[in-house]
Parts: structure tokens; sequence; C-alpha cells
């Protein structure tokens, strides 16, 4: 519904935006990421029709915002960074002048006012002066005047910008909403607010875009790298021995973490039978079951009683040589493994490890964080990762 085909602006000073080019499709959340200057509010200037590009097109719904200005804006709703709000007049008075302005037809301009009213949370506040209102407040004014004349496009200039944390919840819930029957285009600074809220993140960086992705895919599609955190449970010597041996053959890059390990990954399995039982006993408050309880007081160990063994209820007794019942320490090692060639070994290494009886007590996928693939782009000159054609769908 939106298509912005190679834009460029340029200004008298220099710097500006180029060749700009990206299409949103109808019921899109996209976020517009960049640091400061880079050229957001110029392009979000542009597709709503206050700024005329030197080169390119911008339509939405097949209308040029610029050749057929009137009818194509009718088609958009903007919140600046600013919002357009009159402080002289009330809440009230205000969306009125703003429905007429945006061409909402007479007789259902009292009826669109009270439905932005009621749909940004205004209620009791008509009467309020724009000047006493919250900064809150205000953005919600913002969003109702951006909205009042229904359009299908929302474009979003930092709409939470200088908002206390509530306020950026009640914002981004009501951007959420909004999202449920507007296609929109949000800037933001907060990396946090686009995982949040966007199917879709659009990066620019010195007037050029240097990514269009899908949020939850960029941080792997950055990725040179296939990468896996695992913890295996059993004893240290031989997990470094099956999983250096494997990883030497296969080429992949193996960082075992052998320190010490965090205290509550080097209880002993008979102490943390004792301890459970010994919690829920005291939590029954009950007397304690002499089977459960051996001749020094202490609950007995899993072995002794088969059939209310923790162990053997949880199958755990079948991993020998990871869990006994004499003390023997539980230990488990951390690992960092990284195939260059970006190849998939994570069904390798579960039969790897599940033949040599090393269960994996937690395995993860390393991915690029949306922060780590903002710094990455945004710190190197603009047009490298585009020009290559690498980050862009
Ligand atoms: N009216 C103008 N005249 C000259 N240069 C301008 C004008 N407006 C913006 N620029 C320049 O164009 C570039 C892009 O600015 P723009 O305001 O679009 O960036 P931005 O990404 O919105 O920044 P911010 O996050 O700080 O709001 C900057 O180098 C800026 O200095």
């Amino acid at each position: 519904m939106l298509e912005v085909k190679q834009v460029s602006k340029r200004y008298d000073g220099g710097r500006g935006v180029q060749n700009i080019d990206f299409s949103m499709r109808r019921g899109e959340i996209v976020g517009f990421l960049g640091p400061n200057g880079a050229g957001k509010t110029t392009t979000m200037r542009m597709i709503t029709g206050y700024l005329y590009p030197t080169e390119g097109i911008i339509t939405v719904d097949g209308l040029s915002v610029h050749d057929q200005a009137r009818k194509a804006r009718s088609r958009i709703g903007y919140l600046p960074e600013t919002p357009p709000l009159y402080p002289d007049l009330t809440v009230d008075s205000y969306l009125k002048f703003v429905a007429k302005l945006r061409g909402v037809p007479a007789r259902e301009q009292k009826l669109r006012v009270a439905e932005m009213v009621s749909r940004l949370g205004l209620n009791g506040r008509e009467k309020q002066s724009v000047r006493h209102l919250s900064k809150g407040y205000k953005q919600r004014l913002g969003l109702a005047q951006a909205i009042i004349h229904k359009p299908d496009l929302l474009v979003l200039d930092e709409p939470t910008s200088g908002l206390d944390p509530s306020q950026i919840i009640e914002i981004r819930s009501l951007i959420r909403e909004l999202g449920e029957n507007h296609t929109v285009l949000l800037s933001t600074h907060i990396l946090q607010e686009v995982g949040a809220l966007c199917d879709r993140v659009l990066i620019i960086n010195r007037g050029e875009l240097v990514m269009d992705g899908a949020t939850d895919e960029i941080g792997a599609r950055m990725e040179n790298r296939f990468a896996v955190t695992l913890e295996v449970g059993g004893e240290r010597e031989r997990i470094e021995m099956v999983l250096g041996q494997w990883a030497e053959a296969r080429g992949i890059a193996a960082e075992i973490r052998t320190g010490p390990l965090e205290p509550e990954k080097s209880l002993t399995v008979s102490s943390a039978i004792v301890e459970s039982d010994t919690d829920r006993l005291a939590a029954s408050s009950e007397a304690p079951d002499p089977d459960c309880v051996s001749e020094n007081g202490e609950p007995k160990a899993a072995s002794d009683d088969p059939e209310s063994s923790t162990l053997e209820k949880t199958g755990l007794q079948s991993a020998e040589g990871f869990v006994s019942s004499d003390r023997q320490t539980y230990s488990s090692v951390r690992a960092l493994l990284t195939a260059a060639d970006q190849q998939d070994f994570r069904v390798e290494l579960f039969r790897l490890l599940a033949d040599a009886d090393l269960p994996i007590l937690e395995l993860h996928k390393e991915n690029l964080t949306l922060e780590d693939v903002f710094l990455k782009l945004t710190s190197e000159p603009a047009g490298l990762p585009g020009k290559s054609g690498g980050e862009r769908k």
C-alpha cells in the first residue's frame, strides 16, 4: 500500500537521504531505526507529503503523495515528533477543528470526536485546555489528530520520546491496537520498542537504507557463523574429550569453560534429595515417614528405596556415571561451539552426546540481537552492506 521508489532528498547544505527504496503491505507495523541525523524524519516528511523529494516517487494506495496530494494525504495520518497541538483550544474544540481540516463530513464530526476521545482514553478531559494536558495525554491527542480521518497508513515519528515509563507502556499498547486496522511506520530510538511492536525493521544510516528485514530474522541473517552455547552434564574430562575430539574433526571452534561451577550446579545428588525431602517435610509439618528416614535421622538416599526414589521417578538413574547415590559431584560443562561455515550442527551434536551418554542440559542458538545488528550497521560507513546486497531483502 506504500511504495517509496528511489527517493532522494538533498538539502542546500548537503546531507538528506539517498535512493530510499522500500514498500509496505497493508497491516504491517514497520520500525524505522537510525542514529541521530540519519534521515528518518526527512523520509517520513516526504512520505506524508510535507517535503518534496529531489528525486523519486512515493505512492499510497497507488496515489502519488505529491501529484495527487489531497487524495493521497486523506489516506495518511502523521504524528510528527512534536504534535501539532494548539495550546489555547480545549481537547474537544481542537479535535473538531482537526476533523474539519481533514475533511471529515460536517454531520459526522461530532461523532468522530467522541469516538477519538473514547478510543484514546481522553474521557473526562474534553473541556480541558490542551496547554494543561500532561505529556502522555498530549501524545494521545497527537495520535487522535493522526487517525481522526480514518487513514490507512499511520506514520509515527518517535511517538514515545520524552514519556515516562508508564506513559510509554500506555502509548505502546495504543499503537499495538491501532496496528490492528492500520498500516504503521514508526520511527524510534528505542530498539526494544521495535522488538515489542514491529513485524519488520528498516535501518537507515547516513541517509541510506542499510537493512530491511523481519524483526525476528535479521539477527540470524546478519550472522556469518553458526554458534550454540550448551551445557552438558557429566564428568568434565569426558565431556572435554568427547566435544574436543568431535569439534577438531569437524573444524568447529569449541570454547569449553572449565572454571569453577556455580554453587547451584555443584550440588551432590544425594544432598539435593536431602534438601528437597527436608523442605517437603518442613512444609507439611508432619512427622517424617520412618521409611524415608535413616537411623541417624536423615532422609534416606535415593538408592535405599527404589519405590519412592526421586531419581527413579524422573528416570535420571539411568545416566550412570553422571549421577550416583554415593555423593558424587553432579557436574556440568558449558561450551560455546562455533562453525564458521554457518552449518547447523545441532542434530549431529545431539547424537554425539547421546551416544556418549552425556545429557544436554541446555542448548541455545546464538543470534545477533537487534542491538548488535544496529551497532554493526550504523558504525560502518553508509552503503556498504546495502551495496553489497548482503542485508537488504
Ligand atoms: N531543513 C534542513 N536543512 C538542511 N539540512 C537538513 C534539514 N533537515 C534535516 N537536515 C539534515 O539531513 C540529515 C537527516 O536529518 P533528519 O532530521 O531526517 O534525521 P533523523 O534521522 O530524523 O534524526 P533524529 O533522530 O536526530 O531526529 C541530517 O544531516 C540533517 O542535518
